[in-house]
């Protein structure tokens, strides 16, 4: 009931109590008084949260949850099924870890935070980033601490961000052990899994057993297996010192410094220098919990001051606690502060840091640390480990330019995101790798170059990083992360797979005469083998005992034919060949002897895939497709067409043998070719170059300074653009008055189209199979200077004459045409010949390149 007062339900004062609680144990003390009274079982960590909301009938409570309930919805976390079977060990308790612990918490995992720290104590300002603030509102922030971001204020004292969201992850049934050090991992036995080693050694910590391991330790702990990078700057000293806020109006007025660098304000800087003798790069001055200082000082002050006793060139010497005054720093601090707050502040003092003492430290900023990689994967008997960094441990900040809490909370996000695939079951070196692309993002990241859109923003990296390249890390990439066990790598998971076929072939050809099926190729020269597989499952076919291990070409045909008769498998060559060729292809054998064992055993295996893998730069084209029929003969010379002598070009099929210049005879490849629009054969592509650039000479140096320049003052984008300009034609008139005219169908104009998405999902499709992706029936006329640089970042390029034919017919009719054919009228002697090098072939990686965005297929 929204008026009755909170004295009424005990349970009431007991979540006030908790969500007001100043300290780290009055919030636990709180909790667990909570929980015993509405008898809900925090160790029940999948039904925790919802049990404490059905219970807590209270409309404080309320609030918190819609906040929850929202967040908790996103479609992330699949319900809280995401990670429903991963167990969760955080190191660490402070802002990083504690975020981290939150997301796992929503993804349903369970988890378990080890904080060393008895108590929060730590008194030190973060700088927020909008999205930090929208995220931590997001979540309910102002319920525990309503002072969270008032007005213009863009900082939160560390504890207070530790405070609320230990009670968050409270919660949401993540347990939080304080006063407890993680020491080390505890690799699995036979019977348990990962552990981890703790002090004290008797907790009950010591005996959860995880399979994701979260080190957000700040950056002194950096678990086994990672290696840091030291990045090392100019020398840069660093002062935090925190004085008692007393809430005052005086104190109030006192304007705060967000951040000023000497470059700035040299006046400021001089005047600190020459009054108090204060030397400093910079000053940023928080008002919070405490009244916050950090500052940069030069080294050569604090030397006269006296702050630093002797000078060294090792700054580990120089900073070393007994080469430091105290009291000369607590004065340094003291007078930088009174000085930069023009002598506001009444009464400074000192507030206390965790032991007790006047809270002002030194610190170097000349060397960071960086991680060389954020996650990495440990097996060891069968049990496999994840594990990442976030936080400082990660990367550690420059705490003045204030990125750390922003960069630490995305890599927190980030982080979650992994552990949702690896709670899908992503293979592993896809989970690092892709965590891996997005680390290498996040020491560059800033409010300008993330999203906007901070409402939007989830651990899903794409709503945060706009062109985030998932995939910028290839697996192989991060086979290192990948710590000894018997994880496979692309490789061997290809191996293993070649394997699985080669065991079949072997158990299925095992016990006949003559066979020894010991690989995917030679084996198989006799033909012996495969007739003894089709043998093994239709012994009606074949009789072994009719065969003869020398007569190869009689028992390849056999059982080609066979094969293609009785399965509609398509030989991979000749029977006559299998004795003749030098050595047998092992990619077309496994292509063969996969679709042989579908086929014999109606199963569906990826070994297509597989080939791809292991020999990518070979065409595989599926034998049993439709495509088969049209490949069977040789477009050429009409002969038979066996796939291991197959090449082919612009859609069609031919030996390549057959595949030989029209001008000079020559034998042609893959890519130096283009085809003649005249004759429909193939010639190589230095003929094309000479026209090409014979072309482009006159369009660059006569048709465009006489006649388009002139006539076109302003480029446009999306519209016609025509290779002679013609009078009657401005780039604005319809495309349908070209093509009434047969002038205008022997030359296609390049015509931008503002596609549908069905349309654009039509070409797509289109152009999937396509031997030369894209479509590049763009490529047969010219353009504008404009059109060349690729100058269009949307839309599709197509031939402006034909209706109702596919971009591949368009494009296989115009630049191939069968010997047998007539030529084609004098009026198309202006696209007679193209380039795949054409800067207008959409082929090329350059206009790929420009394109890619339009190759995403178009969202539902
Ligand atoms: N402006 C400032 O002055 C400071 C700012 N920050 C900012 O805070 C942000 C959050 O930092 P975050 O990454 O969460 O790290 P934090 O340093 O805030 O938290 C890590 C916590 O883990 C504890 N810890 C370390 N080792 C162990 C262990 N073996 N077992 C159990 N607990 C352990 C640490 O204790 P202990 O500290 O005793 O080692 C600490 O309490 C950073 O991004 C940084 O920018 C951090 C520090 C100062």
């Amino acid at each position: 009931m929204a008026n009755e007062p909170d004295s009424v339900d005990p349970s009431h004062a007991l979540f006030d109590r908790f969500v007001q609680a100043q300290t780290c144990k009055e919030t636990q003390q709180n909790f667990i008084e909570l929980c015993r009274h509405l008898e809900v079982e925090p160790r029940d960590y999948k039904h925790f949260y919802s049990k404490l909301k059905d219970r807590l009938n209270y409309w404080k409570a309320k609030d918190l949850w819609q906040k929850i309930d929202k967040r908790a919805a996103h479609l992330d976390y699949d319900q809280g099924q995401a990670c429903h079977q991963n167990k969760c060990l955080v190191l660490g308790a402070g802002p990083c870890g504690l975020r981290t612990a939150i997301e796992l918490a929503l993804l349903g995992a369970q988890v378990v935070v080890l904080e060393k720290r008895a108590s929060f104590t730590r008194n030190n300002v973060l700088h927020l980033w909008l999205y930090t603030i929208r995220d931590l509102l997001n979540l309910g922030a102002k319920k525990f601490y309503g002072r969270f971001c008032s007005g213009s204020i863009h900082h939160i004292s560390i504890r207070q961000l530790q405070m609320i969201l230990l009670k968050l992850a409270l919660i949401l049934g993540v347990e939080v052990h304080t006063g407890v050090t993680f020491e080390g991992l505890q690799e699995p036995s036979g019977s348990t899994g990962w552990r981890a080693q703790v002090s004290p050694a008797s907790h009950t910590a010591a005996a959860f057993e995880f399979d994701v391991f979260i080190s957000a330790g700040g950056g002194r702990y950096v678990p086994d297996g990672f290696k840091v990078k030291e990045l090392r700057g100019k020398l840069a000293i660093g002062i935090t010192a925190n004085f008692v806020n007393r809430h005052s109006k005086q104190e109030a007025r006192v304007q705060e410094i967000s951040g000023v660098a000497r470059i700035y304000n040299q006046k400021f800087f001089q005047a600190l220098q020459t009054e108090i003798g204060v030397d400093l790069e910079n000053i940023v001055y928080y008002k919070d919990d405490t009244h916050y200082f950090v500052m940069t000082a030069k080294k050569g002050s604090l030397l006269k001051k006296g702050v630093i006793k002797q000078d060294f060139s090792d700054v580990n010497q120089l900073l070393a606690p007994a080469n430091v005054n105290q009291e000369a720093l607590q004065k340094y601090a003291y007078d930088a502060a009174d000085f930069s707050t023009d002598h506001m502040l009444p009464d400074l003092e000192f507030a206390k840091n965790h032991a007790g003492h006047p809270d002002v430290a030194m610190f170097d900023f000349t060397c960071m640390h960086r991680a060389e990689n954020a996650s990495l994967v440990k097996e060891r008997k069968g049990k496999r480990l994840l594990i990442a960094l976030v936080g400082d441990s990660l990367v550690e900040p420059f705490w003045p330019l204030g990125t750390g809490i922003a960069r630490g909370f995305l890599a927190a996000f980030d982080t979650a995101w992994m552990v949702r695939s690896w709670g899908k079951g992503v293979p592993p070196l896809e989970v690092l790798a892709e965590r891996e692309s997005l680390y290498q993002l996040l020491s560059q990241t800033t409010p300008e170059n993330t999203s906007k859109n901070y409402a939007a923003y989830s651990i899903d990296p794409s709503t945060r990083y706009p062109n985030a390249n998932l995939s910028l890390m290839k697996p192989v990439q991060v086979k290192h992360t990948v710590l000894d066990a018997h994880l496979h790598t692309c490789k061997s998971y290809s191996i293993r797979r070649l394997e699985d076929l080669l065991s079949w072939c072997q158990k299925n050809t095992a016990g006949y005469k003559h066979v020894k099926v010991k690989d995917l190729s030679e084996s198989w020269r006799s033909g012996m083998a495969l007739c003894a597989l089709i043998h093994n499952f239709r012994p009606e076919l074949i009789d072994m005992s009719c065969l003869d291990e020398y007569n190869i070409t009689g028992n390849n045909k056999l059982a080609f034919d066979l094969m293609e008769r009785e399965f509609g498998i398509t030989p991979v060559m000749r029977a006559s060949e299998m004795t003749t060729c030098g050595k047998i292809d092992q990619l077309s054998m496994v292509v063969y002897l996969t679709q042989i064992r579908n086929a014999l055993t109606e199963k569906h295996t990826p070994y297509l895939k597989l080939c791809l893998i292991v020999q990518p730069a070979a065409p595989v084209v599926p034998m049993a497709s439709s495509e088969a029929g049209s490949s069977e003969l040789c477009y050429f010379c009409n002969k038979h067409l066996y796939v291991l002598e197959r090449g082919s070009a612009e859609g069609k099929f031919f030996h390549r043998s057959c595949f030989n210049c029209y001008q000079c005879g020559s034998t042609l490849r893959q890519g130096g070719y283009t085809f003649h629009s005249d004759t429909g054969k193939p010639e190589i592509h230095f003929i094309l170059f000479f026209y090409f650039t014979l072309f482009y000479s006159i369009l660059f140096y006569f048709i465009i300074p006489h006649f388009i320049l002139p006539y076109s003052p302003l480029p446009k984008p999306r519209t016609v653009h025509n290779v002679v300009p013609q009078a009657s034609n401005t780039p604005e008139e319809p495309e349908q008055n070209q093509e009434e005219t047969p002038e205008s169908k022997s030359k296609p104009s390049l015509r931008k189209l503002q596609l549908s998405q069905e349309e654009k999902a039509d070409r797509l499709s289109q152009d999937s199979d396509s031997e030369t992706p894209a479509s590049s029936s763009a490529a047969s006329t010219s353009s504008s200077s404009k059109q060349q640089e690729g100058g269009e970042e949307e839309g599709y390029w197509s031939g402006g004459t034909a209706t109702g034919m596919s971009l591949r017919d368009q494009r296989n009719r115009r630049c191939m045409r069968r010997k047998s054919e007539p030529p084609p009228s004098a009026h198309s002697q202006h696209g007679k010949m193209r380039s795949k090098f054409s800067p207008w072939n959409l082929s090329s990686p350059r206009l790929q390149q420009r394109f890619s965005v339009l190759r995403v297929a178009p969202s539902g």
